[in-house]
C-alpha cells in the first residue's frame, strides 16, 4: 500500500531534486500532481525547477559534505538527481547508512556520472555491443588511442554531458583540438578522455525504460538528431525492425536490471540494419524524451514521478506504454549574454497541434537550450516539420539584467 502525505505538515511525502533544469521542473510539476513536497536543489538560484517547487536550495553539488547537509536538514524520503554532476560517492555513503534513499539507486548515480564507469559495466561485466573505446590520461595515450581506434573517432571528456567537451575527430588536423576541448569543456576541469570508435549509424533512438513496482516497461522508441553531441530534433515513434526493436529492448533490460531501482531511464542506442549498440544510459527523464510531453497521455516525468513513488505503470498488449501517434520536438537555443525575452511566442503556437515550454532559465552565458517546441501530426515529418517551424518563429532576445 502506498500512502502519500500532505506536503509542508508533519505529513508529507518529501522529494528532493539534486539538479532543477528544465527535466526537473517538469519532474517537480508532475510530484506536485501528486501533493508530494518538491525540494529543488541546484547551482544557481531561479534554476526551472526551483520556480515550482516548494522550496530550493543553491550549492555545489560536487561538495559532498555540502550534500550531506543538505539531506540532513531537509531528511528527503527519496533523493532524486537530475544531472550527472554530484558528489555521487557521497549518495552511496548516505544509501548504506540508510540516510537516504536514492533513485533509481546511488550505484547507478555514480556509474552514470562518469563514462568509464557505465561503460566497463555495459561492454566489460554485461558484454553489450558498444564502439571500440580506449580511456586515457596524457596526450601521449590520447594520441595512440586514436592511432589505434581509426579515424573517425569521437572524443569526449569522461565527466560531461549535452555533448561539453566532445569532437569528432575527422582527420589528422582536429587531433590535439579535440584534445584540447576535451581538457576545458568537461564539468570537472581537465582530467581523463575517452575516445570512441566511430560507429556509422542508420539512426540512434532513445529507448525510454521504466522500472517500476509491477515490473519493467518500455515506451515507444524515440528517434533524435544531434549536433554538437547535443539534441537539437526528436520524435516518436521511430519506425524500426522487429528484430533490431527485440534487441533494443534486450539491451535496455540488461542495463537497467544491472542498475536496479525503481524510475524511468533513457537507454541510447545505435541502430544500422538489424544491429544495435548501447551508448549511454540516463537513470532518469531524458532531454529527447521531452517528445513525450506530447506523444504520451504519461510523459516520461509522469512516468517517473509514479515509478519512484510505488504507482502503477500499465503498458498495452504490445508491451509498450502508451503512445498517441507521430509527434516531435525541437530544442530552441540561446547564443550569447543575458536574460532570455521571447518574442513571437503568438506565432509559435500559430497551429492547433503545436505546444511549447520555455524554461524560465534566468540568464545565458554563452549557448544555452532555454525552451522546446512540441508538436504533433499525420507522420513522423509533419510533425518534426511543425516542431522546426514553431522554433523558427521564435527569437530569443537575450537583455542585461
Ligand atoms: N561512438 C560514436 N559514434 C558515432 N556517433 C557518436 C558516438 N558517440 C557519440 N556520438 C554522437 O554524439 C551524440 C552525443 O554523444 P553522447 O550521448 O555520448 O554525449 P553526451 O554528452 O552524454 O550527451 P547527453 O548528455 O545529451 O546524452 C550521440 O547521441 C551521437 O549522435
Ligand atoms: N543532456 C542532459 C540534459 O539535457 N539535462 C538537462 O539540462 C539541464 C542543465 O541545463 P543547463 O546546462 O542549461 O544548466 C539539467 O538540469 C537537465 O534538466
Ligand atoms: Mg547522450
Amino acid at each position: 500500500m502506498t500512502r502519500i502525505g500532505t506536503p509542508l505538515s508533519p505529513h508529507a511525502t518529501r522529494v528532493l531534486l539534486l539538479g532543477s533544469g528544465e527535466l526537473g521542473k517538469e519532474v517537480a510539476i508532475e510530484l506536485q500532481r501528486f501533493g508530494v513536497e518538491v525540494i529543488a536543489a541546484d547551482r544557481y538560484a531561479n534554476a526551472p525547477a526551483m520556480q515550482v517547487a516548494h522550496r530550493s536550495h543553491v550549492l555545489d553539488m560536487l561538495d559532498g559534505a555540502a550534500i550531506r547537509a543538505l539531506i540532513a536538514l531537509e531528511k528527503p524520503h527519496l533523493v532524486v538527481p537530475e544531472i550527472e554532476a554530484i558528489s555521487t560517492q557521497t549518495l552511496v555513503e548516505l544509501e548504506a547508512e540508510g540516510t537516504a534513499r536514492v533513485i533509481p539507486t546511488a550505484r547507478a548515480a555514480r556509474l552514470t556520472m562518469d563514462r568509464e564507469g557505465i561503460r566497463r559495466l555495459a561492454a566489460e561485466t554485461l558484454g553489450l555491443a558498444t564502439s571500440p573505446y580506449r580511456f586515457v590520461d596524457t596526450v601521449e595515450d590520447y594520441r595512440a588511442a586514436v592511432a589505434a581506434l581509426g579515424i573517425p573517432c569521437v572524443v569526449k571528456p569522461v565527466m560531461s554531458s549535452s555533448g561539453k567537451g566532445q569532437s569528432l575527430v575527422r582527420s589528422d588536423a582536429d587531433i590535439d583540438a579535440a584534445w584540447e576541448y576535451a581538457q576545458t569543456g568537461g564539468r570537472a576541469g581537465a582530467g581523463r578522455v575517452i575516445v570512441e570508435g566511430f560507429i556509422d549509424f542508420d539512426y540512434e533512438i532513445t529507448l525510454l525504460t521504466v522500472r517500476h513496482a509491477g515490473g519493467t516497461d518500455f515506451c515507444e522508441p524515440i528517434g533524435h538528431l544531434q549536433r554538437d553531441g547535443d539534441y537539437r530534433e526528436s520524435w516518436q515513434p521511430q519506425p524500426m525492425s522487429a528484430l533490431a526493436l527485440q534487441r533494443s529492448r534486450e539491451i535496455a533490460r540488461a542495463i537497467t536490471d544491472d542498475l536496479g531501482g525503481w524510475g524511468l531511464f533513457g537507454v541510447e542506442l545505435f541502430v544500422k540494419g538489424d544491429e544495435v549498440w548501447f551508448s549511454e544510459v540516463s537513470p532518469r527523464p531524458h532531454d529527447t524524451g521531452l517528445v513525450t510531453l506530447v506523444s504520451q497521455e504519461l510523459s516520461e516525468f509522469a512516468l517517473h514521478a509514479r515509478a519512484i513513488l510505488g504507482l502503477p505503470i500499465h503498458a498495452d498488449a504490445g508491451g509498450a506504454i502508451r503512445q498517441s501517434g507521430p509527434s516531435a520536438s525541437c530544442a530552441v537555443l540561446a547564443h550569447g549574454h543575458g536574460v532570455p525575452v521571447f518574442e513571437g511566442v503568438d506565432s509559435a503556437l500559430a497551429h492547433p497541434d503545436v505546444q511549447l515550454r520555455l524554461f524560465g532559465k534566468p540568464r545565458v552565458e554563452g549557448h544555452r537550450r532555454v525552451a522546446v517546441t512540441l508538436a504533433r501530426g499525420d507522420d513522423i515529418d509533419t510533425a518534426r516539420a511543425l516542431a522546426r517551424d514553431a522554433a523558427a518563429a521564435l527569437t530569443v532576445v537575450l537583455q542585461p539584467a
